[in-house]
Order: structure tokens, then sequence, then C-alpha cells
């Protein structure tokens, strides 16, 4: 039944983990190293998994389960089915940003291993609620404007219940982690950073999993056209690749009155988050 025993199993099988002839597999029910990228939704965290999937001890499902939101009824049979087996000593990770705002997540994940690694990309709150709005836009074409959704009647106070802007009350979703998992279960990554230093970024994660540091600068350049760092081998092809075109949208022009107004509204939050973590992501 979700929500006990573990994800261990579901990777330890016989065959096919692709460790190459006299690999030895982890016994089947071995517990995983498992760790989660919880989030945020428009953050970077599809540049974050690929750039780690680099590295061979990293082996990640690509599709995104939401297991711990949408699927939990399935299973955690369901759930291990999925899971890309792994070695011994290698990593299982998946990506789902929307647990970071499930109020049920954290529960649900101690549940299954309280020893889970925590990644989160954190992205200045504004611009990820544009971001977010961004790809609404792009699948709704007719919805009303940033400034009507963002603002109640348009003018009034910050409207919290539109998920572009709740999502980005990260002290408020943070506590409710804290609830379950220690800080020190958590790796909070900057977005900015990210795109400004992927290698940097990628140092601390490597780090914070155990993992020796393989992916480094040498795997990046910065694709001007673009106008992102994108890896020069990916796996599989060997050849550049950078991520697709819904990573990097141009953002719908917002007044800036309105973008000082969010701004202000999200620095109490802000200055919290970085209370509780511990570290200044520099929005202010
Ligand atoms: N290397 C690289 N290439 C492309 N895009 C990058 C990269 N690094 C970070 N980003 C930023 O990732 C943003 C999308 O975040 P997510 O992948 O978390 O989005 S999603 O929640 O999975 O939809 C995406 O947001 P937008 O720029 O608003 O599209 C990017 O700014």
């Amino acid at each position: 039944m979700a929500g006990s025993g573990g994800l261990g199993g579901g990777a330890g099988g016989s065959q096919g983990a692709g460790g190459g002839p006299g690999a030895t597999l982890r016994a089947p029910r071995a517990p995983l190293l498992f760790a989660a990228l919880v989030g945020v939704k428009k953050g970077g965290t599809r540049a974050l998994l690929e750039f780690l999937r680099l590295h061979p001890d990293v082996r990640a499902l690509g599709s995104e389960p939401h297991f711990f939101d949408r699927c939990y009824e399935r299973g955690l049979a369901w759930y291990r089915s999925l899971m890309p087996r792994t070695l011994d000593g290698q990593i299982t990770m998946e990506k789902t940003p929307s647990y970071f705002v499930t109020r049920e997540a954290p529960r649900r994940i101690h549940g299954m291993s309280p020893a889970t690694k925590l990644i989160v990309v954190v992205r200045n709150p504004v611009t990820r609620a544009i971001s977010d709005y961004a790809q609404m836009l792009s699948k709704t074409p007719g919805l009303p404007s940033f400034g009507t959704l963002a603002f109640r009647r348009g003018l009034g106070p910050v409207d919290t219940a539109w998920s572009a802007v709740r999502i980005g009350l990260y002290a408020q979703h943070l506590d409710n982690w804290l609830r379950y998992f220690p800080l020190s279960r958590f790796l909070f990554v900057s977005g900015e950073r990210l795109v400004s230093d992927p290698a940097g970024e990628l140092g601390h994660v490597q780090d914070f999993l155990g993992l020796k540091r393989v992916v480094t600068d040498k795997h990046f350049y910065f694709n001007a056209t673009k106008g992102f760092p994108c890896l020069k081998k990916a796996q599989g092809s060997g050849r550049p690749r950078c991520l697709g075109k819904s990573k990097g949208r141009p953002h719908p022009r917002v007044p800036e009155a309105m973008v000082q107004r969010l701004r202000a509204f999200y620095r109490p939050f802000n200055r919290k988050f970085y209370q509780m973590t511990g570290q200044d992501f520099g929005w202010d």
C-alpha cells in the first residue's frame, strides 16, 4: 500500500540495468538511494534533471510521475514499477514540481522513506509567476491579462488564491515540509545561478547527493541564440543539445508598476524564506 514499505525493489531486477558485464544489481527490495526534485514549478527543474542525468550514478525518470500528488491512489507498487533500474550505489530520481505545494506530499514522501533527499530549485517568485503565466497563455491564448489575474479586480490586493502567485510563497510551503523533514534533508538550488553558472550549482547538487563531481563546466556551453546554457554532448546522441522551446519562453510584458507591487508583496515572504533556509537568494 502506498505510504509504507519504502521504495526498494522496483529497481532491483535481475537484468538490464545498463551496468555492463559483471555489474551486480542490488538485491531486490534493497533500500534505494532516492532523491526527489520536488519543486518549484518553472524554477528550472527540467534543466537541473537533464544536467544531473549526465552523471553515471544518477538514474532518473524522464517524465513527471505525479505520484505524491495526483496518482497516490495507484499505490507504491505502481510508483516503484515506473522507476528506472539501478545498480548498487546509484541514485534514483524523479521530478514533479507540484509536490512542493501539495499539502499531503511531505507526509506521503516521509511515509515512503524519511531518508529521501529533497531538492528544490527556487527562482525569484515574481519572474516565476510571469513564467507560469506565459505557460498558461501558451495553452489558453485568450486568458485575461497577468494584472487581472494577479490583483483582485485587476487593481486591488495581490490575489494569493491564483496559483501563479501562491506557488511563490516559498516560506509557507516550506513550513509544511519542515513538519516532516529536517532542513538537512533539503538542498535549495538557485534557479538564477542554474542559468548563470550551471556547473557551480551542479557541484552543490552532486555534493548534496554524495556523488563525485562528474558534471562540470566541461559539459556546458552558452547558446547565444537560446540565451541559456546547453549541453555540449547530450546523452545518447553525443551532440549539442538545448532544452526545448517551452523552456526559456519569451515572457509577456508586465507593466513595471505591477512588477514592483508584486516584489513588495513577496519581500517579507522571501526574507522569511532566507531565514528558514539560511540562504539569501538575492531577489529583493
Ligand atoms: N539551461 C536552461 N535552458 C532552458 N531553460 C532553463 C535553463 N536553465 C533554467 N531554465 C529555466 O527553466 C524554466 C522552466 O522551469 P521548469 O523546467 O522547472 O518548468 S516546469 O515546471 O517543469 O514546467 C524556464 O523558464 P522560462 O524562461 O520562463 O521559460 C527557464 O528560465
